[in-house]
């Protein structure tokens, strides 16, 4: 189980506690600004100027170390830029140094993590050589490739195609089922709302709404936050939306 207690930054995020079990996927949306990344960034342990408390199977998430956070929690940021034209291949077994995990299982988490992402015909070329689309697919798969029980995604969508947005929230969902806790923050309410268990809702660095996406996603928060009004249209396919602008 995740516990935030109370936890706030300094000058982007208003206190804020909720808990999480694990088997979940956790939608974190609101508009730009709200302060989305903030929040997905302190739960990976990459601020400072953070205050209140953090547990995850009751540790303390605050004290641990790079190394320790590493065997608890895969984090996915907004944006990754590649400098170095390593190939795809080797970024795969540097996304598990220090996991502790026979040699045997690592292997087999890359060649899982290749098929999910389709990165078969990619592995031997050079990252910086590739599409943005494809560089985004590589670093998802670094990430599928730890095995982690928390996944913390930051906008993992951004910049994919259609199949493989739906081939990405496929697998988080997936992950979620297979007793992980997923977080992710979305700027497509039509895919939190048709694949997430619950979702945050964030307003000027506060937590304005929680809960199952019938109770966050109303008319009134909505226009609260993103200043829309939505249509929705649901069948038992799927969820699309058509928003307007208030
Ligand atoms: N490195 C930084 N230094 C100072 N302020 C920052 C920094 N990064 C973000 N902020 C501010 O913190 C607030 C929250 O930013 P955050 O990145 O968490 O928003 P977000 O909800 O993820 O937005 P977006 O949808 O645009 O990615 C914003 O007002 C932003 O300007």
């Amino acid at each position: 189980m995740l516990k935030l207690d109370n936890i706030a930054h300094s000058e982007r995020l208003k206190p804020l506690s909720f808990t999480a079990e694990a088997g979940q996927l956790i939608g974190v949306i609101g508009a730009n600004g709200a302060g989305k990344s903030t929040l997905l960034k302190i739960m990976a342990g990459l601020l400072n100027d953070v205050s209140g408390a953090a547990t995850w199977a009751d540790q303390d998430m605050t004290r641990w170390s790079a190394i320790e956070r590493r065997q608890y929690l895969a984090f996915i940021p907004q944006q990754t830029q590649f400098q170095e034209p390593a190939t795809v291949a080797d970024l795969l077994r540097t996304a598990q140094i220090n996991l502790r995990a026979g040699a045997k299982e690592l292997a087999q988490w890359r060649q899982l993590s290749i098929e999910q992402f389709e990165l078969e015909p990619l592995l031997e070329r050079a990252v910086t050589e590739l599409s943005g689309g494809e560089q985004r697919r590589v670093t998802l798969a670094c990430t599928h490739a730890m095995n982690r029980p928390l996944l913390i995604a930051d906008e993992p969508t951004a910049s994919l195609d259609l199949n493989y947005q739906l081939l990405t929230m496929d697998w988080l969902k997936t992950s979620s089922q297979q007793g992980k806790l997923v977080f992710v923050a979305l700027h497509d309410l039509a895919l939190a709302a048709q694949y997430c268990d619950q979702i945050l809702l964030l307003h000027h660095g506060a937590l304005l709404a929680h809960g199952t996406p019938n109770q966050v996603l109303t008319d009134a928060n909505l226009a609260t936050a993103y200043k829309v009004s939505v249509d929705w249209l649901c069948n038992p396919k799927g969820v699309a939306m058509l928003p307007r602008r208030l």
